[in-house]
This record gives C-alpha cells, structure tokens and sequence, in this order.
C-alpha cells in the first residue's frame, strides 16, 4: 500500500495542467446542443411550435400529432449534430440520473435502414424499473414503470446522444423520483401565489419558482484519491490525521484559482454552455482544495434537472483533467464541509419578484406578504424542511464549519426585524385613515427597495433572507434539489392559500377592505411565527437551549429528522396540496431511512477492512523495527540499555495499546452490526445504526490516526490529508 501511496504522490506531482482551448464567445456557445426555443422555431411546424410553448408556459397536453411532429424535428436536429442514439433521462431516487439509449436506427424489413423517432418514443418509454429504489411500490414482477416526457425541460445532446427530460412512476401512477412531486409542487405554488398577487394585481396569470444553486465541491487528484479506499467506496475519509495546515490561515478563500483546477473549470462551463446551464460565478471555497460554481438563477425545474446533469458532467470532465470531484458533504473532518445552498424566490409573469421590495407602498406590501408567509410556512414545518436536506452525510456537515445546524431558524436582517416589529403594532380590525396613510408611508413605504444585501451575513443561519431571495443554506453538496424544492414549495404554496381564506374571511364577514384584511392577517402571523426568527450564532449551546424553550425541533441525525416526513401533519400537507399520495410519502420514508441504513453500513466495512488490513499490520510492521533497534542497543549498551532505549520501549507500548484499541473497537462494531442487521423494522434498524455502529467509527479512528502520527511516514499506506489536500 505505501508504494501505492507514493506512487500515487509522485503521478501527481508530475501532473501538468491539461489545455483548453476557448475560441468562442461563451454567449455564442450558449444553448447550442439544447432543443430551446430558438431550435424549435427552426425546426418545427407552426403548429408543433405553439403546441409546445402551451405546454411549457400554461401546462397545455400536447396531442399525439404534434408529439410526432417535435419528435421528427428533435431527430433531424439530432442527427445533424451527429447523434446516434436517444434516452429518456431521469432522477430515479438513487440519487444519480438515470439514461437507456437506444439507436434511431432501426431496419425496414427489405434489408435496408433508416433512422426513426416517433411521438410515442418522445412521449413516453417503459424502462425496465425493477432496480429502482420504489419503497415497497412496485414488486419486483410488475417491474413496469414507465419515463414519461417533461416538454418544460428542454431536450438536449450530451455527447452523441439526444437526452430527453422525463419523469419516471409506477405503472400505478405513482412518483419513483425526484421531478414528479417537484412539478406538482411548483403547480401547487403557482395556483395558490397567483391568487394571492391578484389582491395587488389583476393581470397575473402565472408565478413560476425560481432555483440558483451554489454547488460546492472538492478537487482531489484522481491518483491520491484512488489510493484511498475509503475515498473510492464512500466518497469520503473515514481516517487521517488533521495536518498541521488546515484552513486556519484562510489563505484558499477567494485566492488564486490553482492552474489545474481552473482549467478544469473551464472545460466544464464550455459544456456547460453547450448544455444551456448558465454558469457564471467560480471561486476558490474556504477549505484548501475546495471550489464553487454557481449559475444564473433559473426556474426550478429547470434549474433542478441543470444541477443534477452538472453533476454528471463534472465527474467526467474531471477525470480528463485527473482529478475526482468530491461531492461529499464532509470529505474530510476538522474543515469546511460542502453545501448547496438553494436560492429560492417567486417571480409572476409579468415580471414581478414577489421577493425584492418594490417602488411603490402597494408592492412593498406585496413584498411584504410573500416574505411574512414564507416565514410562517418555515415556521409552521421546520421539521419536514430539516428532513427534506436529512442524508448520511450532510449529518457531518451541519453544525460546524459554517454550515448550518440541525435547527431550522430563519435570518432577515435588521432593517427588515424593525419592520416587522411595526407591523405588530398594527390596530385591530379596521383602520382608521390617519394609520393607514402612516403605515404607508413610514412603514410599508420605507422599505428600501435595494435592501442591504445580506448574502453570508450569517453562515450558521440555515435560511437567510438575502435582499431579493431566500437562502436555503442547510442543502447538502450531494443532494438532488428536487427534494427541499418541492417541500419548500409546498409548504409555502399551502401557506398562501390558508392567507387567502383568512383574508377573504376579513373582507367578507368583517366588511375590511382588502388592505386592512392583509395588514390584519400579517400581523397575526408576525406575532405566531416570532420564534423561527434568529440572527445570533447558530453554534452555540444557547442556541440550542433558546431554540428548545422556543419548541423548535433540533434533529441531529437522519434517523431522527426523517420522522418529520411521515408525521400525519406532513402526509396530509402533501394530500392536501396533492404533491405526494400518502403511499408516495412513505415510500420516500422508507427508501431514504434504507440509504441511510446502507450508507453506515458500507462505511462500517470499509473502516474495519481497512484498521484492520492496512493500519494494524504496519503498526505491528514498524513495532518489530523498534524491537530490532531495541534488541540491538541492548547489545551495545548493557548497562546504559535501559536509558537509551526507554523512548522506543514506550514507543512499542503505545503501539501496542492501539492495535489493541482497533481490534477491540472493530469486534465491537461488526457485533454492533451483526445486530442492528438481525432487526426487522428498519426504523429501529436505522437507529442501531446510528447510535450504535455509527459511533463506534470515532473510536476506530481515534486509535488509526494517533498510530498515524508515531509510525514512520516512509511505511504508512494511506495518502495522509495534507497530500490530498495540498496537492494543487
Ligand atoms: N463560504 C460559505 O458560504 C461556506 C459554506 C459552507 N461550506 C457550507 O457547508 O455550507
């Protein structure tokens, strides 16, 4: 292993920067291999054209004969590009997207071919799903799931083939993935915020969610990641002592990008372009070796599937340029982990962000409407937004390293707290002239319309406001957005539609004019949801004992944090707004608590393969060097032996003493293991992962890395953290 190790270093240090040629304005690469409108206007019929537009802005069904029309146009586009093949992709709940190809060509009977795509291809395919995680769905024989296409997400080519958005269920109808619950969220909140706009607004017809995603993420040089097992099957250390330079100096933050990495950088938004993913920002994160890239904000589904194709994307640029993407939340302790925070706002059709204050008192109370109701939405289901980001790892990243922790709170900055605390004080019921004209103008109306910008303010805050948006902070590197996408959708959309009767309400029985009725129903929220507000440090134990005596829930661990999901309260959330049936929320339950179950498991092995296989032999390699020395002294020194050789002997004590801690720790893991995986209920078998395999890991490692600091580095097998993280 050690000459793998150094091996490894060496191929690294001889690494040379791979070159990228940039001939072409980014703008003119953009959307290139994408089926986006420009395309289509090209290539299809008038009346295909208008099909599809209906269906991407007003949700119109798009009828057989225009689907053979787009289809037959996606081909001649497609082939005149180069392309071979055709997929329907999709975000099974594995986590991964998933894609079958298969050829346009096909024969004719008189020993000739030709190359064909109908409409029932577009349309819809019959993948054979049974690996699929399903969650008790679907039996293995009825395998039959179908992917059926998504026209508000535009085709595109990913190399020689032409891959089309899709959504994937159960032949019973029921969601096996992450887009079908999304879309229905983001139908859910488009109904109910456009009946909300239409007390400011009559001519909205539509508001669409929108997603900017920052995707953090570590470099590693492929060679030194290679020779990491730990690394190889669980995307993660699971050893290693902290070097002595970690990020302590804060000298990688913004620096200077490192040639490699920026080339790297490069390639990726060249493809990016081609793929329509508007990539704009890049920089160095706060750990060394440690990147952002961030888009241009998008419509959420949209911007979803553009995240979950980038991730793709980046793994395989990556190796031409021999490095391995860590998307891991917590590829190494003791630093920065990666997160992706989730940018989120409404914006209306005519062109209205219901989350920037406006211009004018009558849109700063729109603003003022959205902003409060998604505060008490937060408020109201903090416990399911904290299982909508629950995974194995991102239980690592929160917490610490200025990600956020397992409580959800929400940060809104000074100048918007004192608004608030106004609005409290708003009369009862009717207002008499004199208020309203003062809460126009001095409270409503003094609502900057650039407010400060708040952008990491706070980076302990899991939800900040930041000047025109929120920011969903406590997301996971690793995570498909469609997930906290559709619960924050959801809840806000049942938000604004419980405010719209509470308003009718006043405006009907309580004769209230419109603006009275909302003032009235905003101050009552002001004042229930006063407890998600936080701007203090997110760390401290005061937090947690303020955020308890203020009933918020504090869920370290998956396990616990995925209850939320399937609580009565949450199931009929997702009824109610017909996001998720009741069968499709438990499915999700399950199959989330089994990844977590497989996730601590495949760790547990690893760990125990590799105290045992790797370090406990070369700590008994490197003791029987000491015996030699200290046989030998004894040789020469006789008499002096016990003064010359005491270090060594303490030496071999030590070591001993940590073979044995490994040995004794590892035996109790797999015991541990042995039990938990002899339980039935997964949820209890979730939890004898988690509290009590799981943390048997610290004490394994606790022993490997202090062996790590006394045996010769010359002999010790694993690449050590400064190489991997120091490595430019
Ligand atoms: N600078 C930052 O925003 C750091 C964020 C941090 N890496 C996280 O886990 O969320």
């Amino acid at each position: 292993m050690s000459t793998l190790r150094f091996h490894a270093i060496k191929g690294s240090l001889d690494s040379k920067p791979v070159a990228v040629e940039e001939k072409v304005r980014r703008s003119e690469l953009f959307g290139e291999n994408v089926f986006n409108e420009n395309t289509m206007r090209q290539y299809l019929t008038k009346d295909a054209f208008v099909g599809v537009i209906n269906a991407i802005k007003y949700g119109k069904k798009i009828d057989r004969n225009i689907a053979d029309q787009v289809a037959s146009s996606m081909k001649d586009w497609a082939l005149s590009k180069g392309v071979t093949h055709y997929t329907h992709w999709f975000q099974p709940l594995t986590g991964a997207t998933a894609e079958k190809h298969d050829a346009f060509f096909e024969t004719t009977g008189d020993g000739m071919a030709i190359e064909k795509f109908g409409g029932s291809q577009l349309v819809q395919q019959e993948p054979d799903a049974s690996s699929f995680p399903s969650g008790g769905i679907r039996n293995t024989f009825e395998a039959r799931g179908y992917t059926a296409w998504d026209p508000t997400s535009p085709a595109f080519i990913y190399g020689t083939t032409l891959c089309i958005p899709t959504i994937f269920v159960a032949y019973t109808g029921e969601a096996l993935d992450y887009k079908t619950p999304l879309l229905r969220a983001l139908h859910a909140v488009d109904d109910a915020a456009t009946a909300v706009c239409r007390y400011f607004d009559k001519n909205v017809k539509k508001v669409s969610s929108s997603l900017g995603w920052e995707q953090e993420y570590f470099l590693i040089d492929k060679r030194l990641a290679a020779s990491r097992p730990d690394i190889t099957l669980t995307g993660r250390t699971l050893l290693g002592h902290s070097p002595a330079k970690g990020q302590q100096l804060d000298d990688h933050y913004f620096g200077s990008i490192p040639t490699r990495a920026l080339n790297f950088m490069r390639e990726l938004e060249n493809e990016c372009m081609l793929l329509g993913i508007p990539v704009k920002t890049r920089h160095n994160e706060v750990a060394p070796n440690q990147f952002e890239l961030a888009p241009i904000f998008e419509e959420a589904n949209l911007a979803v599937d553009h995240n979950s194709l980038l991730m793709d994307v980046m793994g395989r640029i990556a190796s031409r340029h021999n490095f391995k993407v860590l998307m891991h939340e917590k590829p190494f302790a003791g630093i920065n982990g990666s997160g992706k925070h989730n940018n989120w706002s409404l914006s209306t059709d005519t062109g209205v962000n219901l989350l920037a204050p406006g211009k004018t008192p009558m849109s700063n109370l729109q603003f003022l409407t959205f902003f409060i109701n998604t505060i008490k939405a937060v408020h109201k289901h903090e416990a399911l937004l904290r299982a909508a980001i629950a995974s194995a790892s991102n239980d690592h990243r929160l917490g610490a390293n200025e990600a956020p922790p397992a409580i959800i709170s929400v940060f809104i900055g000074e100048q918007l707290t004192k608004v608030l605390e106004e609005l409290e004080g708003v009369t009862k019921g009717k207002l008499s002239p004199q208020e309203k004209t003062e809460l126009k103008l001095n409270v409503v109306g003094k609502i900057p319309d650039v407010l400060l910008d708040n952008t990491d303010r706070n980076r302990t805050s899991p939800f900040a406001f930041t000047g025109n948006k929120f920011e969903f902070r406590a997301v996971g590197s690793t995570a498909n957005c469609g997930n906290p996408m559709t619960v924050l959708n959801t809840i806000v959309a049942k938000q604004l539609k419980d405010f719209k009767v509470e308003v009718d309400a006043l405006i009907d029985k309580k004769d209230l004019k419109k603006d009275e009725a909302i003032f009235n129903v905003l101050r009552e929220y002001i004042k229930s949801s006063r407890d998600i507000l936080f701007e203090g440090n997110g760390y401290g134990k005061e937090w947690e004992d303020e955020a308890k005596r203020r009933g918020l829930s504090n869920n370290k661990t998956t396990p616990e944090a995925l209850k939320a999901r399937v609580s009565e309260q949450s199931i009929a959330l997702f009824e109610e707004m017909e996001v998720m049936s009741r069968k499709e929320t438990e499915a999700r339950y399950e199959i989330e608590i089994e990844a977590y179950i497989m996730h601590i498991q495949i760790e547990g092995r690893v760990l125990g393969d590799i105290a045992r296989n790797h370090i406990v032999p070369t700590a008994v390699k490197y003791q029987n060097i000491l015996i030699e020395n200290v046989k030998g002294l004894k040789e020469i020194f006789d008499k002096k032996y016990e003064a010359v050789s005491k270090e060594q002997l303490s030496l071999i004590e030590d070591i001993s003493s940590h073979i044995e801690g490994i040995n004794a720790n590892v035996t109790k893991m797999i015991n541990e293991r042995k039990k938990a995986n002899n339980i039935e209920d997964i949820e209890k078998k979730a939890y004898a992962y988690c509290f009590n395999v799981k943390p048997l890991f610290d004490d394994i490692r606790y022993h490997c890395d202090k062996l790590e600091l006394l045996i010769d580095d010359e002999i010790w097998p694993l690449t050590k953290y400064r190489e991997l993280l120091f490595t430019r």
